[in-house]
């Protein structure tokens, strides 16, 4: 898969060099460029924003250098990337959107910071490749990259060869819709809290009911959006009965 990001921040995506993303770098799993936004200027300044139209606080990056580099980055003669702009105003991020993105070829992240990007650069953007705005939560940050950095990670952990044991994919949390079970490790018993019996047991079928009833629980309890939100035949008779 091939990532280009585009940011007045390069410098946010150093982290990409470090532990999984690094090695599905260093592998070629995952081909990932950053971009100074800047790069795409031409005035002594190297200016991005500019004051809103009808007034308002804060400035508004202009379309000029965005549209340059959106060209330079998708041009015409090559397939279309998938364009993801992270904002207050998009979608929200879910496990399900991770595992969209993931079966892309190309993906091209718009990080935007003061009060946002002119819209036209979208609009425009549209009128040749799939644009979509995401929003990682109801709350403000100053800038997409942390939300791109949160995505990447999302994304690049389901492409294949990246983590090394899959089946863990499998088990996590929302993997399913659901809220993993809790999880424990040696030794037995800790400042009086002991591992539950059942996963000491030895018995795969009878634990593998317990994770099942606990995320059930878990999600019950703390999400129980999720659970609402679960196709019915996710749901067996079993779980009804738990
Ligand atoms: N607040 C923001 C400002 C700029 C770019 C993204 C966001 C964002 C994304 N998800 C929540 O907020």
């Amino acid at each position: 898969m091939r990532v280009d990001v585009v940011s007045i921040f390069p410098e946010y995506f150093a982290p990409l060099d470090l532990s999984l993303i690094g090695r599905a770098r260093a592998n070629g799993v995952l081909q990932l460029a950053v971009h100074d936004l800047r790069t795409w200027t031409h005035d002594v300044h190297r200016t991005v924003d500019d004051t809103p139209y009808g007034g308002g606080p804060g400035m508004v990056m202009r379309p000029e250098p965005w549209g340059e580099a959106l060209d330079a980055l998708a041009p015409v003669d090559a397939p279309p990337p998938r364009l993801l702009v992270p904002s207050p105003a998009g979608a929200p991020f879910t496990q399900a959107m991770a595992y969209e993105l993931a079966a892309e070829s190309h993906l091209l992240f718009a990080c935007g910071r003061y009060e946002g990007i002119d819209q036209r650069v979208l609009a425009h953007a549209a009128t040749r490749m799939p644009v979509t705005e995401v929003s990682l939560g109801d709350y403000v940050l100053f800038g997409g990259e942390v939300a791109v950095l949160v995505m990447l990670e999302a994304v690049t952990r389901l492409l294949p060869g990246v983590l090394g044991n899959a089946g863990s994919l499998d088990e996590e949390s929302h993997a399913h819709g659901l809220l993993e079970a809790p999880i424990y490790t040696k030794p037995p018993s800790w400042r009086g809290h002991d591992v539950p019996e059942v996963l000491r047991s030895g018995d795969h079928g009878k634990i593998a009911r317990w994770r099942r009833e606990e995320g059930l629980l878990r999600t019950a309890a703390r999400r129980p959006d999720l659970l609402a939100a679960l196709p019915t035949d996710r749901l067996d008779k079993r779980d009804i009965a738990a």
